[in-house]
């Protein structure tokens, strides 16, 4: 396979925005390409294929944990922040990765699990054994398991206490997560210097920035929740100071699974900034439960309630990643009707939430996939895919826990999928064979092949958004439609003026979640007598009238993206 690379100077475009306008590819490097025939995913591997993302139109990697760890939590389980897996590569293949996807104008996200450690780490092998020793304070200990009885437990499956015994130190230690995962005592500035220390490292090597893994967790205290506390939002400041003032261009990105107002402190103020983005948590969900109940008002709401944020900020939108899709942050009812919907079988959920993939969570149906997809890249943020999503890769719910979406990437229908040349039962996990993604039909060669694959449908959505700025820098603003399946809103963009291409654009965006077609009508006096184009094809479409009315057909799962002249 061969892709034709833009032509383009080798290097890094000098765009301090350039997050807001960025489209992001998660990438497991476990599951990606095997260049050695371990049966493992690969820094190699990976780096065969930056010409694949760069012709999909990546513009950055996020990439989770591949420090050196047991993976007994996909590598969020760290024992060393400063070397690679050595199944993954080297220090050198890691470089090499980020020379060359800068070369490819694509920058590198690395994942910073930073609320704890695996418990096989130094820290706390010293922590343990010489309590009065220089590691004796980087955990959270305590005489009793009866502290904080407020904080929840987040992995519900496995746990049923934050708190776990350690025979050696013959006291209690707190684990927000699995019980191999003990939290990191942010109360003890060494470990802040410790945390500092790993984030220069690696910025020094030429990473873009950092996904903080689980920052709400990082401060427990009597009074609170132990999410998003005071002391949290204190230590995320003081990073954002330093890389600022040290990396400045480089960018943070919290994962804070929160409500609206919770995942929005994360980006600080204008004055006292935190992180640059913050992924979308709120509304997430809420794009699953509209295609389903067919009801445009849930996504009106999160909407409505998150749009205020700092100027340089941005959110970070996704439909799936490799965790559960949580529900953590519906009501019990909303949960249910999703549960019902998305997760009829009990393997398929994990924790609070649904351990599915995209294509087959949407019934493997185009339309749905398409119109998911059309939000995705409409909403305020810049879009996060998932690798396979975007040739509609299916999931193994035989698999445990989050592994069910982690299997080998797709890429031809040749053994192991093309993923690697390994004996199949030496996989790391098995290729998907289910009869509907099998990977003989559901791979990247086979959609290349087909000029009306997802594939090619995706990526010319993605080049598309490229062309309007407006849809990473414009603004939002809701509008009222009299349909309660329709959803839409403007994105609406001064323009900065610097070069072609960055011109004042306002854009209608009109989704509908109806089964079948349906006709709106919207009225918005600003927008009167604007005339409207097919942003894809050109076509001219009715305009608004004098007083702002406007009324639109909508198919079944469909949408429209008008720019309005
Ligand atoms: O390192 C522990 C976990 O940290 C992230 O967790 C997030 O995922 C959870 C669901 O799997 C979610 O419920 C929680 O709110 C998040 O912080 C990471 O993405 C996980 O893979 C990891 O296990
Ligand atoms: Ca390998």
């Amino acid at each position: 396979m061969s892709f034709t690379a833009p032509i383009q100077l080798p290097g890094l475009t000098l765009d301090p925005r350039w997050y807001r306008r960025a489209v992001f590819y998660e990438v497991m490097v476990r599951s990606f390409v095997d260049s050695n025939g371990d049966g493992v995913g690969d820094l190699a591997g990976l780096i065969s294929k930056l010409d694949y993302l760069q012709w999909l139109g990546i513009d950055a990697l996020w990439i989770p944990p591949f420090y050196t760890s047991p993976l007994k939590d996909g590598g969020y389980d760290v024992t060393d922040y400063r070397s690679i897996l050595p199944e993954f590569g080297t220090l050198e293949l890691f470089k090499e990765l980020v020379t060359k996807a800068h070369e490819r104008n694509m920058r590198i996200i690395i994942d910073l699990p930073l609320n704890h450690t695996s418990d096989q780490h130094e820290w706390f092998q010293q922590s343990r054994e010489h309590p009065e020793g220089p590691y004796g304070d980087y955990y959270v200990w305590s005489d009793t398991d009866q502290k904080y009885p407020d904080i929840r437990i987040i992995f519900t499956d496995t746990e049923d206490s934050n708190w776990a015994f350690d025979s050696v130190r013959r006291q209690f230690y707190f684990h927000r997560f699995f019980s191999h995962q003990p939290d990191l005592n942010y109360d003890n500035p060494k470990v802040h210097e410790s945390i500092f220390e790993v984030v220069r490292f690696w910025l020094d090597l030429g990473v873009d920035g950092f996904r903080l893994d689980a920052v709400p967790y990082l401060y427990e205290s009597d009074e609170g929740n132990g999410e998003g506390e005071p002391p949290t939002h204190e230590f995320v400041r003081k990073l954002r100071t330093m890389v600022d003032r040290d990396f400045p261009g480089r960018v943070l990105i919290a994962e804070a699974n929160q409500w609206p107002r919770e995942v929005a402190a994360y980006f600080g103020s204008e004055s006292e900034p935190e992180c640059h983005m913050a992924f979308d948590f709120p509304v997430m969900p809420r794009i699953f439960y509209s295609l389903r109940s067919q009801r445009a008002d849930e996504l009106v709401r999160v909407l409505s309630e998150t749009t205020d944020i700092p100027v340089a900020a941005g959110w970070g939108v996704f439909l799936r990643n490799h965790d559960e899709l949580t529900l953590e942050m519906v009501s019990e009812e909303y949960r249910q009707a999703m549960y019902g919907w998305y997760a009829y079988d009990p393997r398929m959920r994990a924790n609070i939430g649904i351990r599915r993939r995209l294509a087959p969570l949407l019934d493997n149906s185009r339309s749905e996939l398409e119109l998911a997809y059309a939000l995705l890249f409409a909403l305020p943020g810049s879009p996060f895919l998932y690798y396979g999503d975007e040739i509609g890769m299916g999931d193994n719910i035989w698999l445990p826990d989050r592994d069910s979406s982690r299997t080998p990437m797709q890429w031809t229908p040749d053994r192991n999928g093309g993923f690697s040349d390994a004996d199949p039962g030496k996989l790391f996990l098995p290729v998907v064979q289910s009869l509907v993604f099998n990977y003989s039909q559901t791979n990247v060669e086979s959609h290349l092949a087909q000029s009306s694959s997802l594939l090619h449908w995706v990526r010319n959505v993605i080049h598309v958004r490229k062309n309007h700025p407006t849809f990473g820098l414009g603004a939002l603003r809701v509008l009222s439609t009299d349909h309660e399946s329709v959803l839409a809103f403007t994105r609406e963009y001064a323009g900065s003026g610097t070069s072609f291409g960055d011109q004042p654009e306002t854009v209608l965006c009109v989704f509908s979640f109806s089964h079948n077609p349906v006709a709106c009508r919207i009225d918005d006096p600003t927008l009167a007598d604007l005339r409207l184009y097919d942003i894809f094809g050109g076509s001219v479409f009715p305009s608004f009238d004098a007083e702002g009315g406007l009324t639109l057909t909508l198919g079944a799962q469909s949408f429209y993206w008008l720019h309005c002249g």
